[in-house]
């Protein structure tokens, strides 16, 4: 029993004459004034110390961690060495606890037999245990978990890049006051948030840095070719098999456009050229901000001759807001079916021109990369009473999503309901995004089996719109991670600013009038 204590007792034997050194002095130079001071300074130092370690996420995290992995069924009965041994149980170790901008990354390494789904599906149990935001499960290597804890929602507030429509009423003082002091709070938090992924980045940026260095890489530091050129999805310029030569399509961003933001901080952008998209989320999940988000990043392209938009807007309510931006628009059944008919006649007429020729398309205004986005996709492929229209909806649509990517066409679908039963196509879209959803089960309809319980929980996102409306979880086709993101609300003045800017500059050709039943073809310019 004293083995332990003695060191223990030599570092307070240390710690008592060091203070009474400084003591002594401060008393001898300042006076008592000066002790007064020091023994406070001694008495708070520690008393911070011990209260900071009692409270902080950190130790109650390691504290906890044996009687949460008890409640949680994650322990084991270690081997008897002996067969009159006394059982003895073990648990899966904190290996290691890292900051990251937004909270923890506690390591955890797994016992024998243990599989990271054993511990993902207690992820909300983690989560309310540590009373935390939210906690996420990942498996970088075998053997090991990372649960990465999030303390704050960083995704909380909503943003848009236009500008704030002012308020016809003005509210109280009181009420002023308070949103004043929520505004300097969340401005207080975001800032907070920026600092440490910048901390962040700048640490993993010299460790990088390092570990090149003493490899001694030739070139370290620097991305091969292909990945400056910006081919890569999640590139910030467009990418898709650019070249040096093609300036122009690259600084007007077509392969992927920035329309929100991802939980980390970092800029989302949805990749567009080379792939399509299926986004799914109940009524009032914002999907419309994604849609729009697609068309104001696009405009730029558009308006170089490189996109073209065509819009299919069963609900009348949501495109026909600009529907001057668009190339094509319909919102009858009829011509909607016609309008994707006429897109797979266009892309089999451009893979016949390729083929031989071309490896991969890139925008030319001869060529232009054609983004079909279709709300309400199930009104076309479910709710269709007449089964001639929805048997050539979905020939149509399955033959652009199987076809049609390499070619420069993609189709971006929204649809509240992922129901096989309703949209039986969603397994041809290769990216996809989750917004708000109705039922645990769903969210894996739309991400691809077990995103759910890598973190993804849709079904949780909060229904109130300031809150939850634009939050979502996108998997790309690369990387079955779910990740985190807040689309930017695109508010109608800025769709009617957008109209203005670039509406009257190219010709529309209307397929139907969202104004009127009776559908009419025609070249308007
Ligand atoms: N990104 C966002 N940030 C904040 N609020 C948003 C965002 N997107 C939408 N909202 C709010 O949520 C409301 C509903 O959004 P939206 O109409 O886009 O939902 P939806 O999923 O398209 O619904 P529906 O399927 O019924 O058309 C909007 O009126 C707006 O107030």
């Amino acid at each position: 029993m004293s083995k332990p204590i003695r060191p223990r007792f030599k570092t307070a034997v240390l710690v008592l004459a060091a203070g009474w050194l400084v003591y002594s002095t401060a008393v001898a130079h300042l006076g008592s004034l000066g002790g007064a001071l020091v023994l406070a300074l001694c008495v708070a130092g520690p008393v911070g110390a011990l209260t900071y370690r009692a409270k902080s996420l950190r130790s109650r995290i390691r504290r906890g961690w044996p009687d949460l992995t008890y409640a949680l069924g994650l322990w084991q009965q270690a081997p008897l060495p002996r067969f009159d041994a006394p059982y003895e149980y073990v648990w899966p170790r904190i290996a290691r606890i890292r900051r990251h901008p937004g909270g923890l990354d506690v390591l955890i390494g797994l016992l024998p037999g243990q599989v990271p789904d054993q511990v993902a599906q207690h992820a909300q149990g983690i989560a309310h245990a540590w009373r935390v935001h939210r906690v996420e499960v990942a498996s970088p290597r075998r053997g090991v978990v990372v649960l990465r804890a999030w303390t704050v929602d960083p995704l909380a507030q909503p943003f848009t890049t236009g500008r704030a429509v002012p308020s016809l009423t003005r509210p109280p003082l009181t009420k002023r006051l308070r949103a004043w002091w929520g505004r300097l709070a969340a401005l207080a938090r975001r800032a907070r948030f920026h600092l440490r992924t910048l901390a962040c980045q700048a640490r993993t940026a010299a460790a990088s840095a390092w570990a090149a260095s003493a490899l001694e890489l030739p070139g370290s530091g620097r991305r091969p070719s292909a990945l400056a050129a910006g081919g890569l999805p999640g590139g910030r310029a467009g990418g898709g098999g650019r070249t040096p030569s093609e300036p122009v399509g690259a600084s007007a961003g077509w392969a992927s456009v920035e329309i929100g933001t991802r939980e980390d901080g970092s800029p989302w952008r949805l990749r567009l050229h080379g792939t399509h998209v299926l986004v799914a989320g109940v009524t009032g999940a914002g999907k419309g901000s994604i849609l729009w988000g697609v068309v104001r990043g696009l405009l730029p392209a558009v308006a170089l001759g490189l996109v073209q938009i065509w819009a299919l807007d069963p609900k009348r309510m949501e495109l026909s807001f600009g529907v001057s931006l668009f190339a094509k628009y319909a919102c009858d059944p009829e011509r909607m079916v016609e309008l994707l008919e006429d897109a797979v006649e266009r892309m089999q007429e451009r893979a016949r021109s390729f083929a031989g020729l071309v490896r991969s398309h890139t925008p030319t205004p001869d060529s232009p990369f054609v983004v079909l986005l279709v709300d309400e996709l199930a009104f076309l492929t479910a709710y269709q009473s007449d089964r001639d229209l929805r048997r050539r909806a979905e020939a149509a649509i399955a033959t652009l999503t199987s076809q049609g990517r390499s070619v420069g066409f993609c189709l971006v679908g929204a649809l509240q309901d992922p129901r096989k039963e309703v949209m039986n196509l969603r397994n041809l879209f290769p990216d996809r995004v989750a917004l708000r959803m109705d039922e645990a089960a769903q969210v894996d309809m739309v991400l691809g089996s077990g995103a759910r319980d890598r973190g993804a929980y849709a079904d949780l996102i909060s229904p109130d719109p300031h809150t939850g409306a634009g939050v979502g979880y996108v998997r790309n086709e690369g990387n079955p991670e779910p990740v985190r993101v807040r689309a930017a609300y695109v508010p109608d003045s800025e769709i009617s600013a957008l109209v203005s800017q670039y509406g009257p500059n190219h010709s529309v050709y209307v397929v139907s009038s969202p104004l009127d039943s009776n559908s009419e073809s025609g070249d308007q310019q």
